[in-house]
């Protein structure tokens, strides 16, 4: 079942074959190698390489190409056939690099991860000043205004799903505000979802490895991503604007207050996806609104409305959806003139009493969902979701 996934990756990592089929033969030195990369550094690239915003068909080739030279050497194997678009695009990329000795290789495909690592993360570093301030990136959208920072997911066309270059471009936008003069932070989406979850193709963009290392490395960003909700030190509220579904829903147990409008539905469909729960949902959920509720939502994938999530105690209170946006923003901008350190200092009294035990809880859910990853009943039915919208 692995070897299906990895086959459709490969499928998926080039989406576009006619784009990449006129790319010119390359041969590709980076220059500035002072030091030499290791086989470490060489493994730390190969698994950094899958948590970047997709670099692009042309920059996706280069790093194929590299790391084949880099681990097999020249490229020895037959050439696809001229209709097998997408495989004849990696020979081409691959056998154009000569002989280019394994070692250098090695070295410019480390030294091109470092150069792609840090531009997309210098373009979602967070800046201190102006009192509206346009952070993060096309799919993220920080904003920082009267004393409330704002973080908005922004793939309004993919109902907000949220990809790897998201989680990590989230983690920075929360360090960012926990230390920021804002105080009170705010999580909405754009568009008429709040947020699909998890991007289900996060598991399938990949150039090369192994799929065992993609699932631990998207395993790593998980922990970071929710441990960084649980330790997030203001106010955090969520602005539930649409449908919420997945990650989006389980981790509102963890903000500190969750205002919906009355179009907005929570649905955790986890046994549909062959997945188990995440966000210190299984711990939180059964808590806040008795096991029986929390089982059918986390076991069953019971859809509620806002009515019925604010009556579980995960929803603050529903608004009308016409009025939505102004009845909140008043009371958020409210909210942002009570005294800073009273508010964080009462969060953290709170919160204290069960940090450790919520460190736990996501560190054993993402083991599981680790396992679960792998799968045939999560690998199914990923693919049985992205084959049915492939454009290929
Ligand atoms: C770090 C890893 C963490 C892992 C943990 C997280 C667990 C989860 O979050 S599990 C939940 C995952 N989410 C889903 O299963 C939702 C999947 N999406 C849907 O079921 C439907 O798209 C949805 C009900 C949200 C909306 O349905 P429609 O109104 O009919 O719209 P479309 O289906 O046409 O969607 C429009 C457009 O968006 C793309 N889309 C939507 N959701 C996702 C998603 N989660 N991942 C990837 N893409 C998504 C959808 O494919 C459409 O794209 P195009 O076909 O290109 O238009």
């Amino acid at each position: 079942m692995a070897q299906r996934l990895a086959k459709h990756w490969c499928l998926s990592a080039i989406r576009s074959p006619l784009q990449v089929i006129s790319f010119p033969a390359l041969q590709l030195h980076v220059s500035g190698t002072a030091m030499r990369a290791d086989q470490k550094d060489f493994e730390n690239a190969v698994t950094r390489v899958k948590l970047l915003k997709d670099p692009g068909n042309e920059m996706k080739l280069k790093l194929y190409a590299l790391y084949k030279q880099a681990t097999e050497g020249p490229c020895n194997v037959p050439k696809p056939g001229v209709f097998n678009l997408i495989n004849k695009a990696k020979w081409d990329a691959w056998n154009a690099l000569g002989s280019l000795p394994k070692e250098t290789a090695r070295q410019n495909y480390v030294d091109l991860v470092s150069s792609l690592s840090s531009s997309s993360a210098s373009s979602s570093q967070v800046k201190p000043g102006a009192d509206k301030e346009q952070q993060g990136s096309e799919n993220l959208v920080v904003t920082s205004e009267n004393g409330i920072t704002k973080i908005m997911l922004n793939r309004p066309t993919k109902k907000n799903a949220i990809t790897t270059q998201m989680y990590q471009e989230i983690i920075l936008a929360l360090k960012a505000a926990s230390k920021d003069d804002s105080t009170i932070t705010v999580l909405t989406g754009n568009g008429d979802y709040y947020c699909s979850g998890n991007d289900l193709s996060n598991f399938t963009d990949v150039l090369s490895g192994e799929i065992e290392e993609k699932v631990k490395s998207i395993a790593i960003l998980l922990r970071d991503f929710v441990d960084c909700f649980i330790d997030f030190p203001k106010p955090l509220i969520a602005v539930v604007n649409g449908p919420a579904v997945g990650i989006s829903v389980t981790l509102l147990g963890l903000f500190d207050a969750v205002y919906a409008s009355d179009r907005a539905t929570f649905h955790t469909p986890f046994s549909q996806l062959g997945q188990s729960p995440e966000g210190c949902s299984s711990y939180i959920f059964p808590k806040m609104m008795g096991p029986a509720k929390a089982k059918e939502m986390l076991i069953f994938g019971k859809k509620l409305t806002a009515g019925e999530a604010c009556a579980q105690g995960l929803v603050t209170e529903v608004f009308p959806d016409s009025t939505f946006q102004t009845e909140v923003w008043t009371r958020l901008k409210a909210y942002s003139k009570l005294p800073p350190n009273a508010m964080r200092i009462s969060k953290q009294i709170i919160r204290n009493m069960e940090k450790e035990k919520l460190h736990a809880v996501n560190a054993e859910e993402v083991s599981v969902l680790q396992e679960r990853w792998l799968s045939d009943e999560c690998i199914n039915a990923v693919m049985n979701f992205l084959s049915k919208r492939a454009k290929l």
